[in-house]
């Protein structure tokens, strides 16, 4: 009737308003203590958190009482708020369990960012932190000992140090879940995907993304093999995980000079020219709003650039992994990270820079659609800016590049480096909620935990551990995300999505014609292309009010994740990977019988 529908406009107006303010208060404590770890400021967040809670529990009974009628209403907007507003999360724990939780979480957060280890050259001198001085090693060092000292003891001094918090926040998750009248909290995380064939979907990706990953796996080893010998990189086993230039071997992106194929063009590595012409973290995130103004979206408010933290203080510990962050006050909307100046610290500040623009396109909703259509858009606003910034013919724009050589062998070159950080994420991005999916469903046990990563690390990746591991070991605990309690799979989703956006932008902008050879997707920059840019802001500004597959549409004319535009976007390369790994006669994939994991019985 005309009258409940008045009355519903009115209730969701009342919590919304209510809800905004308790979501600013919590937040400033979260931050006050994600930007600087003190006693006092745990106790300010783990007090708001509870805090926060209560609100939300009231709020649920009041929304539950409108059972039965909201159903009822007409406006589908109306209806969507309800729904969502109708799961608690878990704030419905019994307060004493809720904070048990919370603490887990904050004290596994805790160990995770402030662990330090011992230098391998100086042992005596125990203060190497992962941000910056891990990720430079893994990232410079070709010393095979070197980089397994540190692979090793990053692991020692983070997972071993919070398996036993892992298993009690397993437990008071799943109890959480089942009170949201989910089976667990794998289903719980998948509910924002709104689709009940999510799961095989993504195994239909990877089976369509497999292919490519294995010719690149094949090539990246050989050339391996080449520097480091064949005794520890051998022919048809998996790599050896601390040699791939990243802590996680998520990203081979720094071991590119080891495997460009054409080593007498221009290197793509625009590190070096970022360092020598005086760029600091402040010209960087400048750069980065300058290509969303340029595409006519929102330029960052003055508190962003008044309370954002974008290198990483001295003389205190911090959660230096990054991230962005909503005040949920259309006001104050922050980052927070420990910035390096360099080519890949580039690309995660266009990264959060996205989240931060999704914030301001979507910021006068109702609190219940301020989110992402679903958390993998979310993750890859940031990253379709990047795809047209990391082109030659962009960096060329905007001086980091002093010449840009138009050949296939150029193009093959940059492929290639494109695809040591995409491509190469792929099987990562997939497996760590796959683990955690059968952690939560009881499908893994705890003392299986960390075998059953290495099975999958082995299956998917195709890499193994340097040192062979236990079950006194839980490696997932050395990735930021587990004992941040963060969901992955938006990560692997954004991976597949950010392609079909980049497709659809780059038509927009005139940049990518399918039937014109002399506009591959890859050579396609929107930069100042408006049309691109409202198309971007169109979508953006649904913010979750709609379903994502009609999002995805209104964007891109489709409904379905797709995996082809990556592949097309990676086409030559895979073509060239096919030729030159037969050329050496390579063996595709991988296969050992060494123990990686011994599981104590
Ligand atoms: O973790 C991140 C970037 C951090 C973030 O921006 O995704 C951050 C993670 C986070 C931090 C604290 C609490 C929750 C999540 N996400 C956000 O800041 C965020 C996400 C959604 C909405 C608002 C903010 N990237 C992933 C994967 C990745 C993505 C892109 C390129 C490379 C690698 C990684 O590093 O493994
Ligand atoms: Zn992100």
């Amino acid at each position: 009737s005309e009258q409940l529908e008045e009355d519903a406009r009115n209730f969701l107006h009342e919590l919304d308003v209510k809800g905004s303010e308790e979501c600013t208060v919590a937040t400033m404590t979260s931050w006050n203590y994600a930007s600087d770890i003190t006693e006092k400021h745990k106790k300010e967040k783990a007090a708001a958190e509870l805090k926060y809670a209560e609100w939300e529990k009231e709020a649920w009974e009041r929304v539950r009482k409108w059972n039965g009628k909201w159903e009822t209403l007409s406006d589908p907007y109306l209806k969507r708020q309800f729904k969502f507003m109708s799961i608690l999360g878990t704030a419905a724990l019994p307060k004493h369990d809720l904070e048990k939780y919370n603490n887990l979480v904050t004290e596994m957060s805790t160990v995770y960012s402030t662990a330090k280890i011992c230098d391998y050259k100086n042992p005596r001198s125990c203060k190497l932190e992962l941000e910056p001085d891990l990720t430079k090693i893994l990232r410079t060092s070709r010393d095979y000992d070197e980089l397994e000292h540190v692979w090793k003891m990053w692991r020692y001094n983070t997972g071993r140090r919070i398996r036993d918090h892992y298993k009690l926040f397993v437990r008071l998750a799943n109890k959480a879940a089942k009170l949201n009248g989910f089976d667990n909290m794998g289903d719980m995380w998948l509910y924002p995907y709104e689709s009940d064939t999510f799961r095989d979907d993504l195994a239909e990706l990877w089976q369509q993304l497999n292919p490519l990953y294995q010719q690149l796996h094949a090539y990246v080893r050989r050339k391996l093999r080449q520097k480091y010998g064949e005794h520890y990189v051998t022919r048809r086993g998996p790599i050896p995980a601390h040699l791939l230039g990243n802590m996680w071997a998520q990203n081979w992106g720094h071991i590119y000079d080891l495997a460009i194929p054409f080593p007498h063009k221009a290197s793509l590595d625009v590190t070096p020219q970022m360092v020598s012409k005086g760029y600091t973290p402040r010209r960087m995130f400048e750069l980065s709003e300058e290509f969303f103004v340029s595409l006519n979206l929102t330029r960052m408010p003055p508190e962003f650039w008044q309370h954002s933290i974008i290198e990483k203080p001295q003389g205190r510990d911090l959660v230096c992994h990054a991230s962005a962050w909503d005040f949920c006050n259309a006001k104050d909307f922050r980052i927070k990270q420990c910035t390096e100046v360099t080519m890949n610290d580039l690309i995660t500040v266009h990264h959060e820079m996205g989240h931060v623009e999704y914030f301001l396109q979507y910021q006068n909703l109702p609190k219940a659609f301020r989110d992402g259509a679903n958390p993998g858009f979310h993750e890859a606003v940031g990253d379709v800016l990047a795809l047209s910034v990391s082109t030659p013919k962009h960096l060329l724009k905007i001086g980091l590049l002093n010449e840009v050589q138009d050949d296939p062998e150029a193009d093959i070159n940059f492929l290639l480096s494109m695809a040591l950080s995409k491509i190469t994420f792929l099987p990562f991005g997939y497996l760590i909620d796959l683990w955690r999916w059968d952690v939560f469903s009881g499908k893994t046990l705890e003392n299986d935990w960390n075998c059953a990563w290495w099975d999958l690390r082995y299956k998917l990746q195709g890499i193994k551990p340097p040192v062979q591991r236990s079950e006194y070991d839980f490696d997932p605990g050395a990735k930021y995300h587990i004992p941040g309690n963060t969901p992955y799979i938006r990560y692997f989703v954004s991976f597949v999505v950010q392609f079909q956006f980049h497709k659809a932008l780059c038509i927009k902008a005139g940049e990518y014609d399918p039937l014109d050879p002399s506009k591959p997707l890859h050579k396609c920059d929107i930069d100042h292309s408006t049309e691109a840019g409202n198309a971007l802001g169109d979508m953006l500004q649904l913010g979750s009010s709609k379903e994502w597959p009609e999002a995805l549409e209104i964007l891109t004319g489709t409904r379905k994740m797709d995996a082809s535009v990556i592949r097309e976007y990676f086409k030559p390369l895979e073509l060239w990977l096919a030729k030159d790994n037969e050329r050496h006669g390579e063996f595709i994939g991988w296969e050992t019988d060494e123990i990686l994991c011994t599981s104590e019985v």
